[in-house]
């Protein structure tokens, strides 16, 4: 059989995967989905011309398997999965939190299990997708799930122990930048802007921020001294910033979806 992959658990990053990877080129016939809702599966099957198939069949039709359930719900999901789930196959997890042996236990012996965390930049293939293998996940099986992520973002891979932290930075990530936008928006409004106006001003410019980070290679603190010009506007919201501790609620706020993660791991809550 050729690679026929299973999102198992459609919703926001579920069919974000699907979507992509179908933007990526491969076919339609070649993905499958099983979900837990019918209404749910008959929008997918309409939206993609994908198969939908009860999990037993999913499993079953497909040698790569994507886990995209939510914590709380990976272990009834490996309960009813695990009977279907042959040695030969690939299991890819989406999960936060739950570490790969976790998964491992509760299957076959011998499955190759791949932990990434990916964030909601897949639906316009900026992803920041990152990797690392369970116990008998080899470098090939590395390789296979990196080239379903590496079409909708860049990848990399870390060890598992960094999964944790990953899933605060980039799994999360993209939250933070939007709140950051809202509030920016917020004050511009404040300043007596229409909120339309400081919207698009506020988007344009996080673009263009992230484009110079991106592509000039220059250390953020560079680019920033760049915009601050001496006793100027910057400066004095760079002061508010730290009389405010902007930075110190970053790290605390980093460190609780960290933590967050690793209570994840349970499965429980
Ligand atoms: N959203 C994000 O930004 C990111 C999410 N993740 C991870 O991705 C995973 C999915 O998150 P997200 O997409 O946001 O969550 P959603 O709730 O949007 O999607 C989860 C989907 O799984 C379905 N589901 C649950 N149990 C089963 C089952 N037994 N069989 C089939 N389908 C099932 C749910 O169905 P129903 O609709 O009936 O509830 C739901 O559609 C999580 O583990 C999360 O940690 C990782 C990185 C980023
Ligand atoms: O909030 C969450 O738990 C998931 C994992 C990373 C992003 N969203």
């Amino acid at each position: 059989m050729g690679e026929r992959i299973a999102v198992l658990g459609a919703g926001k990053m579920g069919e974000a995967l699907l979507s992509g990877m179908l933007r990526a080129g491969r076919p339609a016939t070649d993905l499958v989905v099983s979900v837990r809702r019918a209404e749910r599966g008959e929008e997918l099957r309409e939206r993609y011309g994908v198969d939908v198939l009860p999990l037993a069949d999913a499993a079953r039709a497909a040698t790569t398997l994507i886990l995209a359930v939510k914590p709380q719900d990976m272990g009834a999901l490996l309960d009813e999965l695990a009977p279907h789930v042959g040695a030969d196959r690939l299991v890819v997890s989406a999960a936060a939190g739950i570490p790969a042996a976790a998964i491992e236990r509760r299957l076959a012996p011998g499955v190759a299990v791949v932990r990434v965390m990916s964030n909601t930049p897949v639906l316009v293939d900026e992803a920041m997708s990152v990797l690392s293998a369970g116990t008998s996940a080899t470098a090939e099986h590395l390789d296979r799930a990196e080239e379903l992520f590496a079409p909708v973002g860049r990848t990399l891979r870390v060890p598992e122990a960094q999964q944790d932290a990953v899933t605060a930075l980039s799994g999360s990530g993209p939250a933070y930048f939007f709140y950051l936008v809202e509030a920016m928006t917020d004050a511009g409004i404040l300043l007596g802007l229409p909120r339309a106006v400081a919207h698009d001003l506020i988007v344009q410019t996080a673009v263009g921020a992230a484009t110079m980070l991106r592509d000039s290679g220059e250390h953020p603190v560079k680019l920033r001294e760049a915009v601050m010009s001496p006793a100027g506007t910057t400066i004095s919201a760079i002061r508010a910033m730290e009389d405010h501790g902007v930075r110190a609620a970053l790290l605390a706020a980093l460190e609780a979806a960290r933590d967050r993660s690793r209570e994840l791991a349970s499965g429980q809550g």
